[in-house]
């Protein structure tokens, strides 16, 4: 029997993710995800305990619709909103600002706060919002727990946190560095500790999660001393449709220049850059099998791969320098989990100065969960940790309602 369930919530700009959890013994009763909120051919992928899938295709105009159709997926197997085992619906929430450094029941306050940050993460906040709006719809007596992307990054030294800009400025719109993924930098950063079979107190590591959208951060004895996501999720590596750093400049010249509204260099930025404005193609699959085909196109899919591991190889330096001495340097999210290529192109060439190194037979070997892919004589271990947000996020929530 088990001593409750949480639903966990990962809801994105176009679609949700969910995860029923049993944190006791790790199990999935169900899981799914939602795609296409919004659009055209959105669709329902239900995975139930015993693998069996289910689809369901049907217009799903927003968020509130998807969770109506994810909840009555789930009432189909007797695991809804109102069954007995489910004891909170825990949230993946965005923007946290500064003041969210823990796990937090949802109230109107909580909630109001939220709704304030939603300038700082306009893609993924009003989403988490519908989340917790329509889950209350569904069930008000079930506690809802906020687990926020930032929470891990309130360590951050106030010298890797500020920008350099007008103190008067950046105080009076919270302008600083804030910093996402980070449930998923807490949870890798200590799986790949113990995976050394160290304690994470001893042991700095560089974390690369590498999504669709792809942070990296420094984590030195447990603590996160740097990240490179900052204000808002656009900032540092290059991702799927993202540009990551640029020269602030460039929003200047487009405006200036190009005529651009801020609305529309906000979504050139945000959803027309990184991988998919370098290539046409944001999948990392897509764009090394249009370099295997070679041709034009391929040239230009080995030029996105090029400046996407470029900016990666810059991080791990800075990092690197960050830190003082490195440990391990950990690879995850789907790109990171299953790229071997990017694995391997990331550190090539470090093992005399910096000191990572892969092991090309381990690199390539396709296994599930954590493993070590570098050399034994390797300075700076290398690693690839497969994250599980929705994990982590049930284990909190179950502890605040049950603790
Ligand atoms: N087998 C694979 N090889 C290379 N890249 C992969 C593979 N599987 C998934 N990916 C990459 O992972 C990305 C999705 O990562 P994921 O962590 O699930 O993102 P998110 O949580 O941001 O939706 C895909 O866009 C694709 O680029
Ligand atoms: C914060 C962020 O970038 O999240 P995601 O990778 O889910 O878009
Ligand atoms: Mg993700």
């Amino acid at each position: 029997m088990t001593d409750g369930r949480v639903l966990v919530l990962n809801s994105g700009s176009s679609s949700v993710k969910y995860q029923l959890v049993d944190p006791a013994d790790r199990s999935r009763p169900a899981a799914g995800i939602v795609e296409r909120i919004g659009e055209r051919g959105s669709r329902l992928r239900h995975t139930t305990a015993d693998g069996a899938r289910r689809t369901r295709e049907e217009p799903m105009p927003d968020h509130r619709a998807a969770l109506k159709a994810m909840a009555a997926e789930l009432a189909a197997d007797g695991l809804g909103f109102d069954s007995p085992g489910l004891v909170a619906v825990g949230h993946r929430v965005v923007h946290g600002g500064r003041r969210f450094t823990e796990p937090t029941l949802v109230t109107p306050e909580v909630e109001a706060e939220i709704e304030r940050l939603v300038p700082l993460a306009p893609l993924h906040n009003p989403a988490n919002l519908t989340g917790i709006r329509t889950a209350r719809t569904l069930n008000p007596n079930l506690p809802q727990v906020a687990v926020f992307d930032t929470a891990f990054h309130t360590t951050i030294p106030e010298a890797a946190a500020r920008y350099a800009i007008d103190t008067g400025v950046a105080d009076a719109h919270r302008i600083r560095r804030y910093g996402f993924h980070g449930t998923s930098h807490a949870h890798v950063s200590r799986a790949c500790a113990r995976l050394l079979g160290r304690d994470p107190s001893e042991v700095n590591v560089i974390v690369l999660h590498l999504g669709n959208g792809a942070s990296a951060s420094a984590v030195a004895g447990g603590r996160c001393v740097e990240t490179s996501m900052g204000l808002t999720p656009l900032e540092g590596l290059v991702m799927g449709t993202r540009s990551g750093d640029v020269d602030p400049a460039v929003i200047f010249h487009l405006s200036r220049v190009a005529g651009m509204s801020v609305d529309a260099i906000d979504d050139l930025l945000n959803r027309r850059s990184g991988l998919i404005g370098l290539c046409g193609d944001n999948d990392m699959r897509e764009i090394r099998r249009r370099i295997d085909e070679g041709g034009e196109d391929g040239e230009r899919a080995r030029l996105a791969f090029e400046v996407y591991v470029h900016r990666l190889r810059k991080y791990v330096g800075a990092y690197t320098a960050v830190l003082g001495r490195v440990d391990a340097i950990a690879f995850t999210a789907g790109v990171g989990e299953n790229s071997a290529e990017v694995r391997a192109a990331v550190v090539a060439g470090m093992d005399e100065g910096l000191g990572p190194v892969v092991d090309p037979e381990r690199n390539a070997r396709r296994e599930d969960g954590p493993r070590i892919i570098s050399p034994e004589y390797a300075r700076v271990a290398v690693a690839v940790v497969p994250t599980d947000e929705e994990l982590e996020i049930a284990v909190q929530a179950h502890a605040l309602v049950t603790g």
